[in-house]
């Protein structure tokens, strides 16, 4: 105890055993306690014998590693032997000395948090951006709400410009708050490297992240996935930053190639940069990297192949070129309406010139386009819709300007084209698809145009040719003489139109206010007159109270609301309403057609509708489409006058006091009625299709109209002697209308197409009709009494998609003697296999088959 070199042991830290096992129980129930033990054997007078015994775990302290050899072996040695010599020479006094010295060497380099963890710690932060970033650009994309800017006149270049500017000012306050950060919580890295050289790393690093996720966006469709990328970014990030602090593979032993292609991806290049800027502040003697210095190797790097300089030059080009590449990636991969550029736009000089050059395809890159089959010219049926063609035809030809058409339609054809898509074990085929088979229409300026039509008459593809959204197949549509197919009559386009799509397209963390600021700065409105012009237009749609709030937390109504007051902004010449009052309580929805019907001065205004009654009330002229055909085109009393199924009339009685059913919704008839429903019958021949205690209402078709002066005139002079207290006239109503074109459309391309439909007779036979046909001869029902067989007629009705469905049949009835016989056939047997009707045309039949 007493011969420690240094100081003597105290002997409470000394403890002593009988044997060596002894001591290996204690060590082994105390680990880490106990530094050494020696043990003595005397073997004889002239021999002492000794054996030490030393914990080799280093130990730690104050961040240095103790090395048990120098610290506790040696010392004990010299301790032991120094007792065991005085004990034999029995000499207490003798000594000796040893000094133990370590070789002279550079100081030790204790790697520093900076370089550790630092890079991790560092991306880390830069992925919230990055996330953020992508996250905003593909939810952008998936929401339309790009497209709904591009339309309202958005130039690509300002897209990507603000996004940058904003992404540029972000990115410079984070980098700024990370060095200041750094300085105050004291890290020698921040502390002694010179400000700029750091804050230049993070804003480089950070700007170049952001780039990064502008090409990624570019690749994905779905905002959820953009949370997975980042993270799959991260985790790739943080090992290859590992492995660039490893040394990998900026060393001369390494080729440039990896070199360069491990500098592409921006976490190596963040985690060189700290690793290089922390190593030039690890030893306490070192300054840190000056702005100066950034084109030297830190001093203390042997083997430098990279600069700091170099990295910013790497940062710098890398980020300027992700962000070309995103552009690019942007244009050639489809769009949300599959929509894209072609791979070489670019080198079409009109795209740099600004004439042309903008031309777009449909497909992705990697599906194979399959040829579309021409479209037959058809010509229309309808006598109104072919002499509308004619005269835009006629106009065409002779290059005849209209100055009061806002939209000329010539021959506008859409078809989509079949794909074919490689996918990994299959091949997916799509066949081509005629959405619009050749328009030829005009609309006019200070008027509203109403496109009527079931689901998938093609409404929506008229609009979206007309926009640009989807590419045009045929024909043309000149707006105020711009054409749609040229990429520049397009941009002008864009200046003068006023889209509100059919679903809304908006921010939910926008509020209506800053929607309409938004799109009045697109529209290019004056600075100073964009705050008017939003209010007045916020006090138009009333959404004032609601100005402020978030368009997220909306009702239905208020969304669809603040969608038209967006078309309006800006005084646009032409106005594209696609199903504007859609989800709109009653109220609200007379306030939106009072705008719209305001909205009519001054511009054109082309309306999309379900609403026959919206339809009716805002259109000075409707066309109703189906299969992609104009089916008619004329003012509303036109349509119902030609289509309908005719007149409407409405004999109220006297003596009744709300024109109301009897509660029990029984009809009652009173001998005024039987004697007004008789003088129906004789003079028109027709019955009542409603009749009660209050009114009775007639249809009456068209071909009595001469008949009607005169009846009326009649009617009204024995008014008193019916009890009459008010006859009302009027056309069928414009639904009828839609419903019979419709119906139409629907026989016609059932009977093109051949398809049939299974009849389920009474009987339980099952026979095959095509869609629409309504007397049906049913094949083996020859017999002696029904010589020809016996025939049903097929009643049918239009479904929520406006296909033909049988609602029921007739009794079966024998067939006319007049209808040619059936082809013989074996007759049918019950729930057997299904046979072919036989249809029987309408004219065959006589006046005494029921109905
Ligand atoms: N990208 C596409 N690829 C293939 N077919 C399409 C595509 N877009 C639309 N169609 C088809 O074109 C037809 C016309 O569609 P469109 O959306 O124009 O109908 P619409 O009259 O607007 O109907 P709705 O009243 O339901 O809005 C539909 O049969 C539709 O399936």
């Amino acid at each position: 105890m007493a011969n420690n070199p240094g100081r003597p042991i105290p002997s409470i830290k000394v403890k002593s055993f009988e044997t060596k096992d002894e001591v290996d129980v204690w060590l082994f129930s105390n680990p880490m306690y106990c530094p050494g033990a020696l043990h003595f054997v005397e073997r004889n007078a002239t021999v002492v014998s000794y054996g030490i015994q030393t914990n080799s775990t280093p130990v730690a302290k104050r961040g240095q590693y103790e090395d048990p050899t120098f610290k506790f072996q040696i010392p004990l040695q010299i301790a032991a032997e120094r007792e065991i010599a005085r004990s034999l020479i029995g000499d207490p006094n003798f000594s000796w000395v040893v000094a133990l010295k370590e070789f002279a060497h550079p100081p030790e380099e204790i790697p520093s948090a900076m370089q550790t963890v630092g890079p991790t710690f560092f991306l880390a932060i830069s992925m919230f951006g990055f996330v953020f970033q992508m996250s905003s650009l593909i939810t952008e994309k998936e929401l339309k709400l790009r497209q709904a800017m591009t339309i309202m006149g958005l130039y690509d270049s300002a897209y990507w410009f603000s996004w940058l500017t904003w992404e540029g000012i972000i990115t410079l306050l984070s980098s700024l708050f990370i060095t200041l950060f750094g300085m105050i919580f004291q890290f020698d890295m921040f502390l002694k490297n010179n400000f700029a050289v750091i804050f230049l790393i993070f804003f480089l690093f950070q700007l170049n992240m952001i780039g990064f996720a502008f090409m990624l966006s570019a690749f994905i469709s779905k905002s959820s996935s953009s949370t997975t990328a980042g993270f799959s970014i991260f985790i790739v990030g943080s090992i290859t930053q590992i492995v660039t602090a490893a040394g990998f593979p900026y060393n001369n032993s390494i080729g440039i190639i990896f070199r360069i292609i491990w500098s592409l991806f921006p976490p190596n290049l963040l985690a060189k940069a700290l690793g290089i800027l922390a190593s030039a502040t690890s030893p306490p003697h070192d300054t840190g990297i000056k702005w100066s210095g950034i084109t030297k190797c830190p001093p203390n790097e042997t083997d430098c192949v990279i600069t700091i300089s170099d990295i910013y030059k790497w940062l710098v080009v890398t980020f300027f070129l992700w962000f070309v590449l995103a552009i690019y990636f942007d244009n050639i991969i489809p769009n949300v309406s599959g929509v894209r550029k072609s791979v070489f736009y670019f080198l079409n000089p009109g795209y740099w010139i600004g004439k042309g050059g903008n031309k777009v395809q449909e497909g992705g890159i990697c599906s194979c386009i399959g040829s579309v089959p021409e479209q037959e010219p058809l010509t229309p049926d309808d006598e109104d819709v072919l002499e509308e063609e004619n005269t835009v035809k006629k106009q065409t030809r002779e290059g005849i300007v209209d100055p009061n058409i806002a939209v000329q339609i010539r021959g506008l054809s859409k078809s989509y084209p079949g794909t074919t898509k490689f996918g990994c074990c299959r091949c997916k085929r799509t066949s081509p698809y005629h959405a619009l088979k050749g328009l030829w229409v005009n609309f006019s300026k200070d008027q509203l145009f109403c496109l009527l039509g079931p689901n998938g008459a093609g409404k929506t593809t008229t609009i979206n040719c007309l926009t640009g959204i989807t590419p045009v197949t045929g024909g043309d549509a000149l707006i105020y003489g711009n054409s749609a197919r040229n990429s520049v009559g397009m941009a002008k386009i864009r200046q003068i139109i006023g889209v509100c799509p059919q679903f809304d397209i908006l921010w939910d963390a926008l509020s209506g206010k800053e929607h309409l600021h938004l799109f009045a700065s697109i529209k290019g409105l004056p600075p100073a007159s964009i705050k008017v012009v939003v209010q007045k237009s916020l006090v138009e749609v009333r959404l004032t109270e609601a100005a402020k709030m978030r368009a997220g937390s909306y009702s239905g109504g208020m969304k669809r609301r603040l969608s038209v007051a967006i078309a309006l902004i800006g005084d646009p010449k032409l106005v594209i309403l696609d199903e504007p009052t859609t989800g709109m309580d009653p109220i609200t929805r007379r306030h939106v057609w009072d705008i719209i019907e305001d909205a009519k001065k001054g511009r054109a205004i082309v309306l999309t509708t379900h609403s026959m009654e919206e339809a009716d009330i805002l259109s000075d002229r409707i066309a109703i489409m189906a299969k992609g055909r104009l089916r008619c085109i004329g003012t509303s009393i036109r349509l119902k006058s030609r289509f309908g199924t005719g007149f409407i009339a409405n004999v109220s009685f006297s003596g009744s006091t709300n024109g109301q059913s009897p509660p029990n919704g029984d009809a009652v008839t009173t001998p005024h009625h039987e004697a007004v429903k008789q003088f129906f019958k004789y003079h028109l021949d027709v019955l009542p299709r409603e009749e009660n205690k209050a009114f009775l209402t007639y249809v009456i078709p068209h071909d009595r109209e001469a008949l009607l002066t005169k009846f009326f005139k009649e009617l009204q002079d024995r008014e008193s002697e019916f009890g009459i207290s008010d006859i009302q006239l009027g056309l069928t109503t414009l639904e009828e209308v839609f419903l019979n074109i419709a119906r139409q459309a629907e026989l016609e391309t059932a009977a093109a197409e051949g398809r049939l439909v299974t009849l389920t007779l009474t009987s339980g036979a099952l026979i095959e009709i095509p869609i629409g046909a309504r007397f049906i001869g049913i094949p083996g029902t020859e017999s002696a009494e029904n010589p020809r067989g016996v025939m049903v007629e097929v009643y049918w009705v239009q479904d929520d998609t406006g296909s033909l469905c049988i609602s029921g049949h007739s009794p079966e009835t024998p067939i006319p003697p007049n209808v040619e016989p059936m082809p013989s056939r074996a007759p049918t047997s019950r729930r057997s296999l299904p046979v072919h009707g036989v249809v029987i045309h309408p004219d065959q039949i006589s006046s005494t088959t029921t109905h």
